[in-house]
């Protein structure tokens, strides 16, 4: 089987958690230790978030003296793509020997006139106190959003339109290469008014990213790992339900919120809606349940799809 796993910004850097890159590198070896068994018996294409991690090296880029101006966001993106793609190469090569393995730096085409640019969703970096994230607002000239009960800094977030190498991916994919790519929903690009390709100020979705690369390299499943078991019904209110098995029909009869499930719900009810391939939503450390169907909130086109004799 072809899968391709999206690897939650949660699982690399939880949002109260210290930037510290030691305790990044050990949730990149523990969420390795999950996704190797995946490696060892299918194809797997690895893209993964990098919100928190976009937050920490804009600041550096502000904070910095020497420079002029901050670094932008594309190329921040790639930064981000370098460093996590790096700490999950090195552990998947430990993990996998004999397995070849790739962390490609890749760009994402987005539209220049995508609304997105009007309207900031994406949160990046650290949460703040409502206090504190206005402040930075009125001095870094931010746009800040409520994440929960906490506050914390939005970027536009254009919907992933084509993953510029995506031919390239393929040809790795089909050599038996283990391929991280598309990291942070791959770095934002326009096609400028001369055709010449050109970085822009946004952070794409991971998720929305995985679906698209998933329908393009023709994957048989894509799996969207994330710190929860299952997609609930009622999140957070005293009648909350576990979602096991369900349709998109169903899915998109539900809400999700933006910021957090809703890109996730989107990415795996388009994907089953595209190619009439399974999806899933789950905990990264139970992947390998998820992908045989007995854990995770599983996506198939209809109720009777059958799930374990294709899986
Ligand atoms: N209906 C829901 N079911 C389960 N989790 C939900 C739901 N709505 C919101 N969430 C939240 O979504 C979070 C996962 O989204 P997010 O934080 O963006 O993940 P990641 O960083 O792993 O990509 C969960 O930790 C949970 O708090
Ligand atoms: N780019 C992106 O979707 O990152 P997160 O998963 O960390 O939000």
């Amino acid at each position: 089987m072809r899968v391709v796993v999206a690897l939650g910004g949660n699982a690399l850097m939880r949002r109260e958690d210290r930037p510290d890159a030691s305790l990044q590198r050990a949730n990149v070896m523990a969420a390795v230790k999950s996704l190797a068994p995946l490696a060892e018996r299918h194809e797997l294409i690895v893209t993964h978030g990098n919100g928190p991690q976009v937050g920490v090296l804009s600041l550096e880029s502000i904070n910095d003296p020497n420079l002029t101006r901050p670094y932008p966001l594309d190329t921040i993106g790639a930064e981000t793509q370098g460093m996590i793609g790096y700490w999950l190469l090195q552990a998947m090569q430990n993990a996998l020997p004999g397995r070849q393995v790739m962390a490609v730096i890749n760009q994402t085409l987005v539209s220049a006139v995508d609304p997105a640019f009007d309207d900031p969703t994406k949160f990046v970096g650290q949460v703040y106190t409502r206090d504190e994230a206005e402040r930075l607002a009125r001095e870094y000239g931010w746009r800040i959003k409520a994440d929960g009960d906490h506050w914390r800094r939005v970027v536009p977030s254009p919907a992933p339109q084509r993953v510029i190498e995506t031919r390239l991916l393929r040809q790795l994919v089909r050599a038996g290469t283990v391929v991280i790519c598309a990291g942070g929903g791959g770095i934002p690009v326009v096609r400028n008014d001369v055709g010449q390709l050109e970085g822009v100020e946004a952070v794409v979705d991971k998720d929305a990213t995985a679906a698209l690369l998933a329908e393009t390299l023709e994957a048989d499943a894509l799996l969207v790992l994330t710190d929860v078991t299952r997609v609930m019904r009622g999140f957070g209110t005293p009648h909350q339900e576990e979602i096991k098995q369900t349709t998109p029909h169903e899915l998109r009869a539900e809400d999700f919120p933006a910021g957090s499930m809703g890109p996730k719900v989107e990415a795996v009810t388009g994907f089953v809606e595209r190619t009439g391939d399974m999806a899933a939503i789950g905990r990264l450390d139970q992947c390998v349940q998820i992908l045989a169907g007995t854990a995770g909130t599983i996506v198939t086109p209809n109720a009777t799809w059958p799930l374990a004799s294709t899986l």
